[in-house]
């Protein structure tokens, strides 16, 4: 992804933003800004609310206060611009498990707009190769699994990439590798946001959440 010169400036905008699990606060008030260009860490200890952050990120749940934007646009009450730009990866997702992995990554880059006839050759350049491209997803390790829903990153033109948690369970060659694609999708004037519990090896401003 290379982005027109001329095109304004990718930007995520934080403003005051809170949220809660019942009356329990969880985050916030966070202000913060992502703009093209850079790789963003969310970090805390388990359970104050990285998750959630990212479902308020990427539209699926409201703030509890504040207002989060993309490319000025509120991204609840507004999510078509978000969508068309967003690629999101859950921690979990790596698809439906009864589905081999080229079934599963076509069937995700599907649901999304994204090129299908790319899948085997996006999960050979994650490490996936020969038998494992035709098991069912419940069948592979858990890192295979996960490079099986990272192979997206290999496909999509989406500016604005989220992920939840990508490096879990993935070895050290794949978590390099992985890290690497940030860096390069930040070069190319993308942004990245991800959580994760393990320090990044790539420029990154790390945003530290604290239990509230
Ligand atoms: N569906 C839910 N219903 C009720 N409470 C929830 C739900 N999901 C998460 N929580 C609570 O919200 C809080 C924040 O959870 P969240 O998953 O956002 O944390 P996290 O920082 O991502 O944790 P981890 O590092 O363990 O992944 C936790 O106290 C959790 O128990």
């Amino acid at each position: 992804m290379h982005l027109d010169s001329n095109a304004p400036r990718l930007m995520l905008q934080l403003d005051d933003v809170v949220l809660r699990r019942g009356r329990k606060p969880l985050i916030g008030p966070l202000s913060a800004s992502c703009s093209g260009g850079t790789v963003t860490h969310l970090r805390g200890p388990n359970g104050v609310g990285k998750t959630t952050l990212i479902h308020a990120l990427v539209g699926l749940r409201e703030p509890d206060g504040g207002t989060i934007r993309w490319q000025g646009e509120d991204v609840f009450d507004r999510p078509e611009s978000l969508r068309r730009s967003l690629c999101f990866i859950a921690h979990d997702a790596s698809g439906s498990g009864a589905l081999t992995a080229v079934e599963s990554l076509r069937f995700v880059l599907a649901l999304n707009n994204e090129p299908v006839e790319q899948a085997a050759d996006a999960l050979r350049q994650t490490g996936l190769r020969g038998r494992s491209l035709m098991q069912p997803v419940r069948t592979l390790s858990a890192g295979q699994q996960r490079r099986v829903a990272l192979a997206r990153l290999v496909v999509t033109k989406a500016q604005l990439w989220v992920l939840d948690e990508p490096l879990n369970a993935l070895d050290d060659a794949s978590r390099s590798l992985l890290c690497q694609r940030f860096a390069d999708h930040a070069a190319a004037g993308g942004i990245v946001v991800v959580t994760s519990h393990q320090p990044l090896p790539i420029d990154a401003r790390c945003i530290d959440l604290l239990s509230a």
